[in-house]
C-alpha cells in the first residue's frame, strides 16, 4: 500500500538524490468496505505529515487519467494566447486576486517568479470586486475550459473531504471529533490555480517558484510529466542518519536538503499547508518547496488547493494534544517534547488570516507565496 520511491537527481548542486516519499493508495477509501484498507491508509498518511509533510496519493481508483491531460491541453491553449488576450482576464480586472498573472508578476522574497498562472477561488454570494477576494472569477474564453475545469474542481472537493477523513482516522478522532472537524471545511474556500512555466535561462539565479509553504489545509498537485522541477526541502533531522555526508547547509533556514519531487502516473503530490501546523499542535510541519525548471519545454502544473470554510476557526485538535501527551510520557526526559508539549498554538479564524495575507502581500508587493 505504501511504497518507497527514488527521485533522480537534478543538475543543482544542492539538490540530493533522497527522496523517500511515500506513494499512498486511496482505492480503499473510494471503494466502501474495506475498513483495515482504509485504516492503513490512514496510518500512512499519519506518517507521511510527520515525516514530510508531502507524499503521492494514487488516485488512479478515483480520476480517469485522461482527465487532468485534457486540463494541461487547455491550460495549454491559453498560455499559447498572445498576451493582450491573456491580460484580458488579469487579476487587476477583479479583486487583485481572481484572474490572470504575468509572467513574473509574483515575487517570492524579493525575486520574480518565473511563471505565468490564473486563479480560480470558491465563488461568492454578492461579488463585489473592490473587496479583498470578494470578485468574481474569470474563465478563458476557449470551448469547454469551464466545464471540465469545474468538473476537476468538484472531483477535488470530493477529494479533500476524503484525505481529511483519513487524516482524522490517522490521528485517532472519535467520529464525533471527525463530525467537528468536517464542519470546518464542507464548504472549502478552494482555490485553484493554473501556472505555466517556460524554462528559467540557465544563467538567472532566480527560481520558477520561490521557496515556499502553502498557507492552507491540504493542496492536491497535478503536474504534467516533466522531471527536476517541484523540490521539497527536507529538514536535517529527518536525513541525518541515513545519509549524514549529502546534508548541505542553507543560509537562513534549518539545514537539510532539497530533494526532487518528480511526477509519477497516476498520482498527484499532495502537502499540507499552515492551518494543519495549527489544527495539529505543530506534530505536523508544512514543508517549505519550490520550483526551478531549467528544462527545454513549456512545464504546467495546476495545483488544487483544498481549504478551511471561510469562517472555519482552526484550533488545536484534542487528537494532537493526545498523541502529544503520548509522546511526553515516552519520552518524559527528553526536552524538546517537553517544549512541544507546551505550546499551544494560535486559534485563527481561516477567512481572517488569508485576507491578511492577501492583502500584505498587496501593500508589500509580495506574491502569493511571501
Ligand atoms: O508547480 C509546482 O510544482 C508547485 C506549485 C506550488 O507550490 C504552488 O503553487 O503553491
Ligand atoms: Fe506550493
Amino acid at each position: 500500500m505504501s511504497s518507497l520511491y527514488s527521485t533522480v537527481p537534478s543538475g543543482d548542486a544542492a539538490v540530493k538524490a533522497a527522496s523517500t516519499l511515500p506513494i499512498i493508495d486511496i482505492a480503499p477509501w473510494i471503494d466502501g468496505h474495506d475498513h483495515k484498507g482504509r485504516l492503513s491508509a490512514a496510518a500512512a498518511i499519519h506518517a507521511a505529515c510527520l515525516e514530510f509533510g508531502f507524499f503521492y496519493l494514487d488516485v488512479t481508483s478515483f480520476v480517469s487519467p485522461e482527465e487532468p491531460e485534457e486540463l494541461s491541453r487547455l491550460a495549454r491553449e491559453f498560455f499559447a494566447l498572445p498576451q493582450e488576450e491573456k491580460d484580458k482576464i488579469s487579476l487587476n480586472n477583479q479583486d487583485h486576486a481572481r484572474g490572470y498573472q504575468r509572467l513574473r508578476e509574483n515575487v517570492t522574497m524579493g525575486l520574480a517568479d518565473n511563471h505565468e498562472a490564473i486563479d480560480f477561488y470558491r465563488p461568492v454570494e454578492n461579488p463585489d470586486k473592490g473587496k479583498v477576494l470578494w470578485g468574481e472569477n474569470q474563465w478563458p474564453n476557449i470551448p469547454e475550459f469551464l466545464d471540465k475545469y469545474e468538473a476537476w474542481i468538484d472531483r477535488m472537493k470530493a477529494l479533500g473531504l476524503i484525505v481529511m477523513h483519513a487524516m482524522a482516522m490517522g490521528l485517532g478522532m472519535t467520529d464525533a471529533e471527525w463530525e467537528d472537524l468536517k464542519a470546518q471545511v464542507d464548504d472549502s474556500f478552494w482555490v485553484l490555480r493554473i501556472l505555466g512555466y517556460p524554462p528559467l535561462p540557465n544563467d538567472d539565479q532566480g527560481f520558477s517558484c520561490g521557496a515556499h509553504k502553502d498557507y492552507g489545509c491540504l493542496t492536491f498537485l497535478w503536474a504534467d510529466r516533466t522531471r527536476g522541477a517541484l523540490q521539497v526541502f527536507l529538514p536535517q533531522q529527518f536525513l541525518a542518519v541515513e545519509n549524514p555526508g549529502s546534508v548541505i547547509r542553507q543560509e537562513g533556514i534549518e539545514e537539510g536538503i532539497w530533494i526532487t519531487v518528480d511526477p509519477i502516473p497516476g498520482c498527484i503530490v499532495c502537502n499540507i499547508g499552515e492551518m494543519w501546523e495549527v489544527w495539529s499542535n505543530g506534530l505536523y510541519k508544512s514543508t517549505l518547496h519550490r520550483v526551478i525548471h531549467r528544462g527545454s519545454n513549456y512545464r504546467v502544473s495546476i495545483p488544487f488547493f483544498f481549504e478551511p470554510n471561510f469562517d472555519a476557526e482552526v484550533a488545536p485538535l484534542e487528537a494532537a494534544r493526545r498523541i502529544q501527551r503520548d509522546l511526553h510520557l515516552v519520552t518524559e526526559s527528553h526536552h524538546t517534547h517537553k517544549q512541544v508539549l507546551e505550546k499551544i498554538y494560535e486559534p485563527v479564524v481561516y477567512g481572517d488570516f488569508l485576507r491578511e495575507k492577501v492583502n500584505n502581500n498587496f501593500v508589500t508587493g509580495g506574491g502569493k507565496y511571501n
